[in-house]
């Protein structure tokens, strides 16, 4: 060592070494050389050095060793020593991009005008806050970033990436603020599927009060199931009676060839009210009878679920009753019957017991949250899968970099009511929004009674959502769910007959296949939205996203989608005072959002 230290020494001359714009003294040259961890091979040349941090670099350039600190050797450190544009700071010296970039992607946070104190040790703190924040190359995936960009790492670090477990993961990399990301939908969109996809993924369990409200709101919903489920009976039997009785004014002959909905005819009129395809037994209606009552009166919940035992024998009767099953054959006529209806009425006996577990599918397919429907939150990470990582955190099997989400899930009966709770929702770094493919062929009565495309109404709900002046600079992902339920009824039911998709026109139809036909229509309408969304939000972009959220690979793909998209909008706000177009370093693979 000593010979090489010396070889070293013989082929650069003190003055030809300049440290922070002044040559160094030969007292100061053998300083340098001869300390722990000295500059490798240096040539005569002009560096900055940082004394605190050991931090080494070429004039006009990013650091690209780390030698040992505190060495009293050159000039003092120039807040423009290595060029950089970043009006972040460490240790007086304004950093480069590169730099910037590393800690970003270390999650980091560093608004413009931000100075740090950096110590050799690694150690770390907002300059004049005198706290300790925590130490930058404890954390693997810092290193590893670092490596990537070719900025240096301190010696004895580079190997062991196991050394510091999790526990000492700095605060600093991990204080960035919780990002809060605000889910909302029209109702029936999806949004509670997909928040509950979520909380399975990422969550704690469901707690034992949660899973105990969820049974209580599906024991409840069963019977809010069943009287919509009667009072649309009562309509088509009014119908049919109707039908019938224009028919025996027009005819008193009768005929023999009666369709479904009519009833039997030749009989006497007292007689066909009861037995209508619609009608019910006596001993039925009189249930049926007392539950819309209790169901018109608002008692439903106060009412259940003590009744709910007594009850259910006579509920599956009815539910299996001709008069029912025939109603629930015109579902697609019926607002406000979801379709996991018959899913929970089939086993309503089981449901209704006291033992009465939900599975994950029954919390699944439960509407809603929770049984007040109002805010529902949810605080979890999302390791890093990248595509950055995949290339190193993943493979070198390190601690992922983790960024903190809030979703918070607010149900579509909290947008009504001129928008207020928006206004209360404070820092939403994101909106989700969420609308069912599958609305477009669905009626929808709104508040004024009046119907209308479902599609149509949550297109409007959507804009009502963008143009709120608390999400002015909020990016916004749009998912489109319920895709295999869109898939299945494309081919059946044209996609124009929503109004707002009155030009769609798939090419070649009679080539297209039911799948390309499904994905050529899904294309169409993220468009629509986006140019919506372009038009509203002075051409910035939307980002779509399908989910299919019964699917829960689908919902985990569409967070990490949605990561993508926070990142992607971090870096390129801050870009876009740094630099302009050098993406290249972090670009994000967009593919899966039609352009
Ligand atoms: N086929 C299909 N059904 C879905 C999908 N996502 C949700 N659903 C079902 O659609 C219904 C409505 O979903 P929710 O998640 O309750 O809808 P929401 O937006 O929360 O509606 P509200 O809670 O009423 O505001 C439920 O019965 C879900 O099981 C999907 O991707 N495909
Ligand atoms: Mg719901």
């Amino acid at each position: 060592m000593r010979t090489e230290r010396g070889c070293a020494a013989n082929q650069v001359r003190p003055g030809e070494i300049l440290v922070n714009g002044r040559g160094l003294s030969q007292g100061e040259l053998d300083l340098l050389l001869g300390c722990a961890v000295p500059p490798e091979r240096l040539a005569a040349g002009r560096y900055w050095y940082d004394k605190d941090s050991g931090l080494w670099g070429k004039e006009g350039e990013r650091p690209d060793r780390i030698v040992s600190s505190k060495l009293s050797i050159g000039g003092k450190l120039q807040t423009d020593a290595s060029n950089g544009t970043t009006q972040v700071f460490i240790n007086g010296r304004e950093i480069t991009k590169t730099e910037l970039r590393m800690l970003k992607l270390a999650n980091v946070q560093c608004p413009r005008n931000t100075h740090f104190w950096l110590y050799d040790d690694g150690s770390y703190e907002e300059e004049g806050q005198n706290i300790i924040k925590g130490n930058i190359w404890q954390k693997a995936s810092t290193r590893l970033i670092a490596t990537l960009f070719s900025l240096p790492i301190p010696r004895g670090l580079k190997e062991d990436t196991t050394l510091y477990s999790s526990r000492f993961v700095p605060e600093y990399l991990e204080q960035k603020k919780v990002q809060k990301l605000l889910l909302v939908g029209l109702e029936g969109s999806g949004s509670s599927t997909i928040f509950k996809q979520a909380k399975f993924l990422y969550g704690t369990e469901f707690s034992p009060e949660e899973i105990l409200n969820l049974k209580l709101m599906i024991q409840s919903n069963v019977y809010k199931y069943l009287s919509t489920l009667l009072e649309w009976r009562e309509c088509f039997e009014d119908e049919a009676l109707e039908e019938e009785k224009e028919l025996g004014m027009s005819n008193h002959k009768g005929d023999e060839n009666v369709t479904e909905c009519e009833l039997p005819t030749g009989e006497p009129k007292a007689v066909q009210s009861t037995s209508s395809l619609y009608s019910l037994n006596q001993r039925l209606m009189h249930f049926a009878n007392w539950l819309l009552e209790i169901v018109a009166l608002g008692n439903l919940d106060a009412f259940f679920p003590a009744a709910t035992r007594e009850y259910a024998p006579i509920v599956e009767e009815v539910w299996k009753d001709p008069a029912i099953q025939a109603t629930y054959k015109r579902k697609n006529e019926l607002h406000f019957l979801p379709d996991v209806a018959s899913y929970f009425l089939d086993r309503v006996v089981e449901i209704s017991s006291n033992e009465y577990e939900p599975t994950e599918t029954d919390i699944l397919y439960a509407e809603g949250v929770n049984q007040w429907n109002g805010l529902s939150t949810l605080e979890f990470s999302l390791d890093d899968r990248g595509p950055l990582s995949d290339s190193y955190a993943d493979k070198a099997g390190n601690p992922a970099i983790q960024t903190k989400y809030q979703l918070i899930c607010m149900n579509s009966k909290g947008l009504t009511g001129g928008f207020k709770c928006l206004g209360m929702l404070e820092d939403i770094r994101a909106i989700i929004f969420c609308i069912s493919l599958a609305d477009y062929d669905q009626t929808w009565v709104q508040s004024s009674g009046e119907p209308c495309n479902k599609m149509i109404v949550s297109r409007d709900l959507f804009e009502d959502v963008i143009r709120h002046p608390s999400f002015e600079d909020t990016p916004c992902v749009l998912l489109l769910n319920k895709y295999d339920a869109f898939e299945e009824k494309i081919s059946r039911v044209p996609l124009t007959v929503c109004e707002w998709f009155a030009d769609f026109s798939p090419v070649r139809p009679h080539h297209t296949s039911q799948t390309s036909l499904a994905s050529h229509a899904y294309y169409y309408v993220a468009v629509k939205f986006k140019d919506l969304y372009s038009s509203v939000a002075d051409g910035r972009k939307l980002f779509v996203f399908q989910t299919k959220a019964l699917e829960r690979r689908t919902v985990d793909d569409a967070f990490r989608y949605i990561r993508e998209v926070l990142r992607w909008d971090d870096v390129k706000n801050s870009d876009a005072g740094y630099c302009s177009a050098d993406e290249s370093s972090y670009s994000v693979d967009m593919t899966t959002s039609p352009s």
